[in-house]
């Protein structure tokens, strides 16, 4: 191990520390890690150091107050590889920087972030239930029809059309994009070494695959908006880039491959995410009942069956704190996605040098018995204070979007997308589980995200 990194276990020669992080089970293994080493270590990827963080104090110390210094990617084989560079969310620099503030203003123009988006997103919501309505009384997976469903709100945005639960073509991309979350991994050594891909055992000639597909799909409705593309008439984020395209120069950081990428990024980025945040929900319902009867006499007593906006999360405090708890607790990123300096930085002592592939480990918040006592425990109430409104210094230190200058750029859609659904979901249906006597697990299965291991449920209409 270079001079200077922060402590770290014992190196074999040549592998380094590989092997020694499953990618299934490498919560456990950086739980285990922290122990024996502190909040900073290092693990060695063969010649390659990749650095964690932990503690909430930490994170918010190198990616807010030294967000300048931490915002960049570290190089893996999709920034490298795949996407040369281009793209949202694994780019990093000028390019970055110039892609993001883009995307932010664009989406927001067509509503990102503000109350004009729930109508929209309502209008999915209800179609969601009345696809619901077809599976009353039987046991069922929900899997498919909800990411259909959050991705129809991305599609809005991004396509400027929603599509049907039984086409075809949509169906396969949603499967697609399924696949995509529970292969990739961020912590397996092919992922910073792109050379290894071309091993028997590498999963990511087949996310390379599954981009290829998925690229083939936005692809067409990419060429069908240049089609008809028309200045006066820019509905959605393509109209937008494509608008942009042709006022900018030639060699502007606005080219079709940018597009294409950006796309899939919003894409995959926008619906396993929200959707697998939702299956938690009702994972966590049909295992509390209690909650399911709080939430819902609540509902029933503010809002009835009338239709649900954002202007009532407010008056709501157990709907918010109950999606504080299920995202504390479904930690769909444990370890976020990596970072890297921008230059050599010093930190408590320890040399971080520029371009080192960083974890800083959202999980060693969220479980934190300091901020969070018995982390292990789902306990909603831990986020409303004495009046029972839901403020306090837990929702502050709950980072589930990361934080600094990388915070997910979806953070406020998503928080709609969760609060509408839920709530709606609740004013419609009773949820059970299939059988009562053999509950779904609630340990999750690490892919790209913390995912439930499939279950049925059971829908009663109210
Ligand atoms: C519950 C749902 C979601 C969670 C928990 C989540 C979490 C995250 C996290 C942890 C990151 C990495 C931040 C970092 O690098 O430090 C991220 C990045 C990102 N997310 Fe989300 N996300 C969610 C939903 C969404 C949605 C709905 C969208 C799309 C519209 C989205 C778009 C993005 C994008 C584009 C980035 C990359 C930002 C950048 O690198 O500058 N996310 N998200």
């Amino acid at each position: 191990r270079p001079k200077g990194l922060p402590p770290g276990p014992t190196c074999y020669p040549i592998i380094g520390n590989v092997g020694l992080v499953k990618p299934s089970e490498a919560v456990k293994a950086h739980r285990k890690l922290r122990k024996k080493y502190g909040d900073i270590y290092t693990i060695m990827t063969f010649h390659k150091p990749m650095i964690a963080v932990h503690g909430y104090d930490n994170i918010r110390e190198l990616l807010v107050k030294h967000g300048d210094i931490f915002s960049d990617r570290p190089l893996t084989i999709v920034n490298g590889v795949f996407n040369k560079g281009k793209g949202l969310v694994w780019s990093s620099g000028p390019l970055w920087k110039e892609q993001r503030t883009f995307a932010l203003t664009t989406m927001r123009k067509f509503g990102f972030g503000k109350r004009s988006l729930q109508g929209q997103i309502m209008e999915e919501v209800d179609c969601l239930m009345d696809e619901l309505e077809k599976y009353e009384n039987k046991p069922f997976d929900i899997q498919n029809i909800l990411n259909t469903s959050v991705s129809n709100v991305i599609c809005s945005l991004l396509f400027g059309n929603r599509f049907e639960y039984d086409d075809t073509k949509f169906k396969r991309l949603i499967d697609l994009l399924n696949k995509l979350f529970t292969t990739g991994s961020g912590s397996s050594p092919e992922f910073i070494f792109p050379i290894l891909r071309h091993l028997p055992m590498s999963r990511f000639a087949k996310v390379q695959k599954l981009f290829a597909d998925i690229d083939g799909f936005t692809s067409e409705i990419i060429e069908e908006h240049r089609r008809n593309f028309n200045a006066n008439n820019i509905n959605d984020f393509i109209d937008g880039f494509l608008l942009q395209q042709n006022e900018t120069e030639e060699n502007s950081t606005f080219t079709d491959e940018q597009l294409k990428i950006s796309v899939r990024e919003f894409f995959a980025a926008g619906t396993e995410t929200t959707s697998t945040t939702l299956r938690w929900s009702l994972l966590f319902l049909i295992h509390h009942p209690e909650w399911q009867q709080k939430l819902r006499d609540d509902i029933d007593a503010v809002i009835g069956q009338s239709q649900p906006t954002m202007e009532h999360k407010e008056q709501l405090p157990l709907v918010e704190a109950f999606i504080l708890e299920v995202q504390r607790h479904a930690n769909l990123f444990p370890l976020g996605l990596p970072h890297a300096p921008k230059e050599d930085f010093n930190y408590k002592g320890y040399h971080l040098p520029k371009g080192t592939f960083m974890f800083f480990v959202l999980d060693s918040v969220m479980t934190d018995p300091e901020i969070f006592p018995e982390p292990t425990k789902f306990k909603p109430e831990r986020f409303l204070d004495n009046g029972g409104t839901c403020n306090g210094e837990q929702k502050e230190k709950l980072i589930p979007f990361s934080t600094g200058r990388r915070l997910c750029l979806g953070d406020s859609l998503a928080k709609m997308e969760l609060f509408l659904f839920l709530t709606r979901f609740l004013q419609k249906f009773k949820i059970k589980p299939e059988n009562p006597e053999c509950m779904p697990s609630l340990e999750g299965k690490m892919g790209i995200t913390t995912m439930p291991t499939s279950f049925n449920i059971v829908l009663i209409k109210r």
